[in-house]
């Protein structure tokens, strides 16, 4: 049999360019960016675009993929909040052309939602079929996503995560590093709870399920939605507070501004998008289902800041 055909789109964002490599080993990766590429035997050109619906349909039944991983879309909180239209094009409509694309061919659309379809009530872990209910823009367009998908084609995997690092692209992570340098003051929310979960640990997943649903002839019964983070919980002032320690005791001298950082409450913190105060996801879905075990937030973060040959 001849190595199945991989569609990956969104292949330079953070998770995006962990997938490339994690993808490799299961088949033939054709990995697009928003400016396309060629078809790997004609030749002729493939849509990465995700506002270019008829595109991608053209692009998916041309290269009749056995699935299709969607790590491309709209990522930036608070700008959503002024660009509903964009944000519910690329977030919405697009996983719901996909999925009706894959359909077409029969292909598994592996698609990523996050912990922001929550509105952060409570202390309790959300489950997977816990009652969404968005606080901003970017998350209604992401739950909308799901439900596109959900409503199309049987099978597919959403994978709902949450506050993703990796070493490609703007992230808190590279953004606490540069400010704890250029600042004297450094105040961070301690009032709203997750886990730092890694572009590459979420892409390594990934290719554990989509081998195993590739290779199961039965395997629409393991398709939905699974909850994947790294396991733990910490706020946003617990994870900067843990990630500079780790770059301090890294590089000593790299001129570090701030000594310790400052926890606030969000309300001292205004942004356009509102936030869940609870976003803790409770994987034991994931655990069950597929025997995956996923190791503490922390350990990422150490291999993050490890993983650097200079500060970022
Ligand atoms: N980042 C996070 O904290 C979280 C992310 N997620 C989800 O995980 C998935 C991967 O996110 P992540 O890798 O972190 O996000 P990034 O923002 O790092 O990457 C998203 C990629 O999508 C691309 N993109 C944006 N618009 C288009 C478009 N119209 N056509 C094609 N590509 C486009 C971006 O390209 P460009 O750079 O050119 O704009 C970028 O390469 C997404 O579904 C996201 O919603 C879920 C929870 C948390
Ligand atoms: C930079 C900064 C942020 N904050 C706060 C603002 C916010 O409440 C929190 C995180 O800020 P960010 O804007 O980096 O995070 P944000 O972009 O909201 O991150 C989210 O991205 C989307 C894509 C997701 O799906 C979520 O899971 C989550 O990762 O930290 C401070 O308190 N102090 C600061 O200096
Ligand atoms: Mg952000």
């Amino acid at each position: 049999m001849s190595a199945p055909r991989l569609l990956l789109l969104g292949a330079h964002g953070q998770v995006g360019w962990e997938l490339q490599r994690a993808l490799q080993p299961l088949g033939e990766v054709v990995a697009l960016g928003r400016t396309g590429g060629a078809h790997p035997e004609s030749g002729t050109p493939l849509v990465g675009d995700l506002q270019d619906l008829e595109g991608l349909r053209r692009t998916v039944a041309a290269l009749k993929p056995a699935a299709i991983v969607n790590a491309a879309a709209y990522t930036a909180v608070d700008q959503a909040e002024r660009e509903v239209a964009r944000a519910r094009r690329i977030n919405a409509e697009a996983p719901g052309a996909l999925a009706e694309a894959a359909a077409a061919c029969g292909a598994w659309l592996i698609h990523y939602g996050t912990d922001y379809v929550f509105d952060g009530a409570g202390e309790r872990p959300w489950r997977e079929d816990d009652a969404p209910a968005p606080l901003n823009v970017y998350g209604a367009t992401k739950l909308a996503g799901e439900e596109a998908i959900r409503a199309a084609w049987g099978r597919h995997l959403i994978l709902r995560t949450q506050w993703v690092y990796g070493v490609r692209g703007g992230n808190f992570a590279s953004t606490m590093l540069r400010l704890a340098r250029e600042r004297e003051r450094l105040t961070v929310v301690d009032d709203q709870w997750g886990a730092p979960t890694g572009a590459d640990l979420i892409a390594d997943v990934t290719a554990h399920l989509l081998a195993r649903v590739l290779r199961d002839p039965d395997a629409v019964r393991l398709a939905g939605t699974y909850h994947l983070a790294a396991a733990g919980a910490t706020t946003w002032h617990g994870y900067a507070t843990f990630l500079l320690e780790q770059a301090r005791a890294r590089w000593p001298d790299a001129g570090w501004r701030v000594q310790t950082v400052e926890p606030i409450p969000s309300s001292a913190y205004p942004t356009p998008a509102a936030r869940p105060r609870n976003g803790r996801l409770d994987t034991a879905r994931l655990r069950a289902t597929f025997g995956l075990n996923l190791p503490d937030w922390r350990l990422g973060v150490v291999r993050w800041v490890q993983g650097w040959t200079a500060l970022p």
